[in-house]
């Protein structure tokens, strides 16, 4: 039984009140070890932050950009030999030193781990560097994002003390992540990169756009309102990138997105990207960026890597099933979804009284507790983390092996995200679907909608097929 019999929930890590009392030290699995080679480090607002973008003087990599044996310098991460999928292995054979990019970028790149450009990546880096504006649609987990800070960093020069290019997400977490990879991809080129996001004090963002950035990470709201304040100068930023862009084009972001346009200078290049393109989308591209090039990956819509199955239960055996769940599978680290605040808090506290550590996480969580969670599940202090869709779209934490939906979503767009948690970069996942009566038709939907077949549960589960 590799889920084990879990440390108390006294012992270190969150209980389900999320206490903080977190000893992350005490971390006693291998999950961590697994991809956690991508770690993105200390978060905004913790303690310890190799986010320090403290330059080339002081970087003794970049001493040597100009050296032929500039690659032998450079100390990518260990070497992740675990099979990848087509998804991510489907290329036409480009390097990213094809792209004729700076060298302080490649440096970034190689040293990130990253050997070849994804399928996403060739398609969309040569076109986002000759200027065009792009909409491109690939699956889950399969490299967008460096897909587009590669040309944004490309493209912005740190001569110019001005904010160059101005990346969009939904969530929080997903705007520190995003940063994280930022400052990782730029890490030669002495990149500032700012994240400003809701949750965060005011006042200190005013400080911190004083000092100048050439990068902007942010949700739309922060951003906005500095904009308006005068406090961020959007008049050089040439580049806006919206990441989850369909999610950015809902009812609850759009109108934002449209004031925030008016700040950006008239000769602007936009990269909208998601997994999930719905109407709406295509109406904003009509409307903003009718010349737009488009990249569509995702003739099949699920992840090669990613198994589906679904167990049929009443609402009362929910619990009962999850932690037959745990005591059979082979478990990484999890994400389990559920379709509301009240129910993740009730979730994570039942989880714990089955003796089972637990993280949760959702949007009604004090700005810095949800950092620690983030922060501490990434690095493995926990195995398993119960979410809201705060986490559906986007977290990218190379060790979860398995999603389960405790709740099954509504709608296809949200399941897509949610399983794809799991098998990140072409690797193996599974996802679990706790099924009841008044699903069932969803279900149905979801699959057709999908093109994909989730199947009932077996009574045991091969681990070869998710670990
Ligand atoms: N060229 C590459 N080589 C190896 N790993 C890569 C490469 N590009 C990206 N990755 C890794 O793949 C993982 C997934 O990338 P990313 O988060 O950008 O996916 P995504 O397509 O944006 O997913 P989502 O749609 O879920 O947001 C990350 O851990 C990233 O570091």
């Amino acid at each position: 039984m590799h889920y084990g019999r879990p440390r108390s929930t006294h012992q270190g890590g969150y209980n389900a009140y999320g206490g903080p009392g977190v000893q992350p030290g005490r971390s006693n699995y291998g999950g961590a070890s697994m991809g956690m080679q991508h770690s993105a480090g200390g978060y905004q607002g913790m303690p310890s932050s190799n986010y320090n973008m403290s330059g080339s003087a002081s970087n003794p990599a970049a001493a040597v950009a100009n050296d032929d044996n500039w690659k032998e310098t450079l100390k990518p991460p260990q070497k992740d030999n675990r099979v990848k999928t087509k998804d991510v292995t489907g290329t036409k054979g480009n390097d990213f030193e094809d792209y004729f990019l700076k060298r302080e970028l490649l440096m970034g790149i190689f040293e990130k781990g990253y050997e070849k450009p994804s399928p996403i990546q060739e398609e969309s880096i040569p076109v986002a560097l000759a200027g065009k504006n792009v909409l491109a649609r690939a699956k889950n987990g399969t490299g967008k994002t460096a897909a587009f800070v590669i040309p944004l960093l490309e493209k912005t020069s740190t001569m110019k003390k001005a904010i160059q290019g101005l990346i969009l997400v939904p969530t929080r977490e997903l705007a520190l992540q995003t940063s994280a990879v930022v400052k990782e991809l730029g890490k030669h080129m002495n990149v500032d990169c700012m994240v400003s996001t809701g949750g965060t004090s005011l006042r200190e963002d005013i400080m911190r756009f004083y000092q100048g950035a050439h990068v902007v990470v942010a949700t739309p709201g922060r951003v906005l309102d500095l904009a308006n304040k005068g406090v961020v100068d959007l008049s050089n930023c040439n580049i806006l990138v919206m990441d989850e862009a369909d999610k950015l084009l809902s009812p609850e972001f759009q109108p934002v997105i449209e004031e925030l346009f008016r700040f950006l200078p008239s000769e602007r290049q936009i990269l909208l990207y998601s997994a999930t393109f719905p109407v709406t989308v295509k109406q904003f591209k009509d409307k903003y960026l009718p010349d737009a090039h488009e990249i569509n990956l995702m003739e099949e819509l699920t992840l090669q890597g990613v198994t589906q199955f679904y167990a049929f239960v009443e609402e009362r055996q929910k619990v009962h099933c999850l932690n037959t769940l745990f005591s059979k599978l082979q478990i990484n680290q999890a994400i389990i979804f559920c379709n509301s605040v009240t129910r993740v808090e009730l979730l994570a506290r039942k989880i714990t009284e089955l003796g089972y550590s637990c993280f949760f996480i959702h949007a009604r969580m004090m700005q810095n507790h949800r950092n620690r969670v983030f922060h501490d599940f990434r690095n493995g202090a926990c195995r398993c983390l119960v979410s809201s869709d705060l986490f559906t779209r986007g977290i990218d934490i190379q060790s979860v092996n398995v999603v389960i939906n405790f709740d099954f979503p509504k709608n296809s767009e949200t399941y897509l995200h949610r399983i794809g948690r799991s098998g990140r970069y072409g690797h193996l996942g599974l996802a679990i679907n706790l099924i009841t009566f008044e699903d069932r038709f969803n279900l149905y939907r979801i699959e057709q909608e999908l093109g994909t077949e989730i199947r009932p549960i077996p009574s045991s589960i091969d681990p070869s097929i998710y670990t």
